[in-house]
This record gives C-alpha cells, structure tokens and sequence, in this order.
C-alpha cells in the first residue's frame, strides 16, 4: 500500500549512492529498528514494504525478503514466518530467541526448526547476531545435520568477530550453504576466508566503495581492497567514539541519500546536530 509506495519512491536515490541495485548483489544493507515489533504493530515491516527486485537482506534472493524481525518468541516469529509465505518472499531469516534464550544447540534448531516450518516452501536463513541476541552458540555446531532438521535451510548471515567460526562454516558447507557476512568493518578478511557475501548497514552509505573492494579483490588487488576496507574502518572508528548505533545509521543514511529516514523508536534517540556534522565531515574527507 501507501509504505510500499514512499519505499519505490525511496529506491532511485539510495540506489545512487549505495550498494542496493535491483539485480540480486554481493552486498546489500537493511538497517531498522522494527526488530522488536510485532507484525500487527509494525510501521509495514521490510516484507511488505520494499518492492519486488529490491533484495532487502539476503545475498542472491531476487524477490521480498521477510525480515529478521522479532524474536521474542516463536508464536511471533510464525507468524511473520507464514507472512512472508503469504506474500510471496523468496527468503526468511530468523534470529535467535533473545528473552529466554537457548542454552544449546538442539534447542536453538528446534526453535528455528518451528518457525522455518510455518513457511515450506521459502528458503531459511539462520542470522547469528550475538551482539545483539546474546546467544553465542557457535555456527559451525548450529549447521552440521541441519539440513536433516530444517529441509528448507539455505545458508547464514554471520554478524560476529569469531573468524575462526566463520571459517570452520565456510569449510564445512561453502557447496550447501550461502554464507554471508555481516560486520562491515571485517570483510575483506571474510572474504579471504570464501564469504559468499555481505549483509551490513554500512553498505546503505558506503555500498560504492564496499562493491569496489570486492572487485580489487576478485582482481586480487589485495593493495586496493585494503585501501577500499581502510575507508570503511576510519568511517566507523571516528563514530564509534562518538556513539553509535542504530539512530546514528539512520541519520547517515539521511544526509548521504537525501532521504529523510525518520526518527528512531524509543529506547533509541535520534542522532544529535554535532553528530551529524561531524560524521558528515569525516564521510566527505574519506579517500581511497
Ligand atoms: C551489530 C550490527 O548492527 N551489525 C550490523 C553491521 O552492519 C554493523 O552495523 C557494522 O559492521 C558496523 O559495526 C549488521 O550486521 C546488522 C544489519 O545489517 C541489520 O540487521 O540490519
């Protein structure tokens, strides 16, 4: 409807100026703070809202994308899970209960197992996001036999430092598995280790330099890739002490695109005018 309509209209600009394009890419960011909203309050959800073509947080899925929302608990998650597949989304990708969190890996995949199920026909991605769900159980024990237990599973976006995890993933099923990586600031070293791609909310801003990076890399120009990840870190080591989050994304968002991103939800405050200007400087005077 009217959210879906103000997002097509959002596509053109901040296709100009990131990494989003409507064939199906290596990199691409989604930064929202719906996370912890349920369907019926949400302000649309990104399932609903981001148009056909726009792959909003999977690497290769040329469609609508259920979100990560949630994930409080699984009746929640189901019901977003039976969204997607009502409308059509060629992806899901769950998180990990953050309330009453898992203690060990079975519990973890039935969980996942549970909602996966409310849509059989829709690939499954699993988002390990420790920093923000606290649930550390290690990747490479979460995938081996999942495929037994979850048949539509697909693949993993990976937001965590344990690199060693990550490679032990990559080892293990890079054939079976999509796996995609999902702190900015460590790509190019994922990508040494057989990433598949990138998932990140820095790519909404610095999506140019970010497709850049992958091309010196794919040329092994590992001297440009550095340069190019270089920018990416002196970006987030400058606003990082200034305190960063979710707000302050939105807020780059805005000034780099031109489009006014909107105010974060409570408990988060909207970014402050000395942020702003400082964070704009810092972008305008990054080189490569
Ligand atoms: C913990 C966190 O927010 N991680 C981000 C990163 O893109 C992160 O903002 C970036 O690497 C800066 O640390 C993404 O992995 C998450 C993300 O893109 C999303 O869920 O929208």
């Amino acid at each position: 409807g009217r959210a879906s309509a103000a997002v097509s209209e959002h596509v053109r600009p901040l296709q100009a100026c990131s990494a989003i394009k409507r064939k199906p890419q290596r990199l691409e960011g989604a930064e929202s703070d719906t996370r912890p909203v349920s369907l019926p309050r949400s302000r649309g959800g990104s399932a609903v809202c981001w148009p056909q073509g726009l792959t909003l947080q999977l690497h290769g899925i040329p469609k609508e994308i259920a979100g990560s929302h949630s994930s409080y608990n699984h009746s929640n998650d189901s019901r977003w899970a039976k969204h997607a597949a009502a409308i059509g989304a060629s992806g899901i990708a769950g998180i990990a209960p953050f309330f009453f969190k898992p203690t060990n890996k079975d519990t973890l995949v039935a969980f996942l197992r549970e909602v996966a199920s409310e849509a059989p026909g829709i690939p499954f991605y699993y988002y390990h996001i420790p920093p923000l769900t606290g649930v550390k159980i290690r990747v490479e024990e979460l995938l081996d036999g999942i495929k037994e237990q979850i048949p539509t599973f697909q693949g993993v976006k990976f937001s965590d430092t344990d690199l060693l995890d990550f490679a032990q993933c990559v080892k293990n099923n890079k054939e079976q598995f999509v796996l995609l990586y999902g702190v900015d600031e460590h790509l190019l070293s994922a990508l040494a280790i057989g990433a598949s791609g990138a998932v990140g909310s820095t790519y909404n801003y610095l999506g140019k330099k970010n497709n850049l990076m992958l091309e010196a890399f794919a040329k092994q120009d590992l001297a440009l890739a550095q340069r190019y990840q270089f920018c990416t870190g002196e970006f987030l080591s400058f606003v990082f002490k200034l305190g960063f989050g979710v707000a302050q994304t939105k807020a780059v968002m805005t000034f780099t695109s031109g489009i006014p991103m909107g105010p974060p939800r409570l408990p988060l405050l909207s970014a402050s005018v000395d942020f702003i200007e400082k964070a704009k400087a810092k972008m305008e005077s990054l080189i490569v």
